[in-house]
């Protein structure tokens, strides 16, 4: 496992998720210095001590420390997980007002330091929280990046893996859109191993009907994991890793993060999720899907609601 000299992670807002997304890090040294920050400053100085006494097992070593927005300075990615979390039965875009007015602080505290990093948003509503933090910073759209569909895209691998009896990392298919309800399965060019998906499950006869499942599934799995345990954050936590993983390894990898769309599927100004190249320097390129014709009218119809939400943005600029 490479260790990365040099490499500095920040975390704003160490509740479940920025507190599993720290742990993931540490057990996969992605990099060698990591500072969390919290409202709660007691809470946070004792993940921080806690995470410290594991780090003689780790596979490097990573200094850990609670600290303030003078530490995202000379960071070289800032992950938000701070902010209000769905309560079950909410959905992720009725998070909006109180998310908004919590990013709009903390991204004028990272960027009142001089942050010349990259953004890595998880937040809900992630993709107009991405757009607002690709906003309020002022930053390249290459080095603003959400988690977008990278959650859902694991979920319907799972899913089709279990399927198709064989390893979700051999199932080749990407959830795209809103990483909300507006979500879409990109059945057409779904595969294992070149053999797609769609036809294969239509000719089991009852194909549109276990599609439609597999995609209820994906797309109310967060709802039934908060009813069951009041939150979800593992599954993210491995997912932001990744990216992370992506970035500070230079990897040139397609994973389905949210990006400021330019042209790429007819759509402009919006963050959506969709696969895209990652790298050092944050998202290289954006891949647009070829689609068939409904996939394309959800995903217009998905950016219709994220460039609605985005307006609330302005009234912060
Ligand atoms: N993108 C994705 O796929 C997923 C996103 N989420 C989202 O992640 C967010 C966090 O969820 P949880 O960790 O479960 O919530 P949580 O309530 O456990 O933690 C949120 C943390 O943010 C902190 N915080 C709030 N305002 C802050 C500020 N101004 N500065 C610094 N810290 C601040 C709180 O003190 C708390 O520790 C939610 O919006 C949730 O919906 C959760 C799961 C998956
Ligand atoms: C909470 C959330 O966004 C998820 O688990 O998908």
């Amino acid at each position: 496992m490479a260790y990365q000299f040099g490499k500095k992670i920040v975390v704003i807002g160490t509740g479940a998720v920025g507190i599993s997304y720290a742990f993931a890090v540490l057990n996969q040294a992605l990099c060698d210095e990591l500072v969390l920050i919290d409202l709660n400053e007691k809470r946070v100085a004792a993940e921080a001590r806690d995470m410290r006494h594991g780090m003689l097992y780790a596979p490097s070593p990573v200094k850990v420390k609670e600290g303030d927005y003078a530490d995202c300075a000379d960071a070289d990615i800032v992950c938000i997980c701070a902010g209000v979390p769905q309560k079950v039965g909410e959905t992720r875009l009725q998070l909006i007002d109180n998310n908004l007015n919590v990013f709009h602080k903390i991204v004028g505290n990272v960027m009142k330091h001089g942050f010349g990093g990259i953004f890595l948003v998880a937040s809900n509503p992630v993709d107009v929280l991405s757009y607002a933090t690709w906003r309020f910073s002022g930053l390249p759209k290459e080095r603003v990046i959400g988690s977008g569909t990278i959650l859902d895209t694991a979920r319907l691998c799972n899913c089709l893996g279990k399927a198709f009896d064989v390893s979700p990392t051999s199932v080749d298919a990407h959830m795209i859109g809103e990483h909300g309800d507006s979500v879409i399965a990109a059945w057409s060019t779904a595969s294992i191993a070149g053999v797609p998906l769609k036809e294969a499950l239509e000719k089991s006869g009852d194909g549109a009907a276990r599609m439609a499942q597999i995609h209820e599934n994906v797309r109310s799995a967060a709802y039934s994991i908060i009813e069951g345990k009041g939150a979800t954050y593992y599954g993210i936590a491995m997912g932001l890793a990744r990216i992370t993983q992506a970035i500070l390894r230079n990897q040139q990898v397609v994973l389905t993060v949210s990006v400021l769309l330019d042209g790429e599927y007819g759509e402009h100004n919006v963050y959506i999720g969709t696969p895209a190249v990652l790298n050092g320097t944050g998202i290289a390129r954006v891949i647009e899907k070829p689609l068939d014709d409904d996939e394309r009218t959800k995903f217009a119809h998905s950016a219709k609601i994220l460039r609605e939400y985005q307006e609330k943005v302005s009234d912060y600029c």
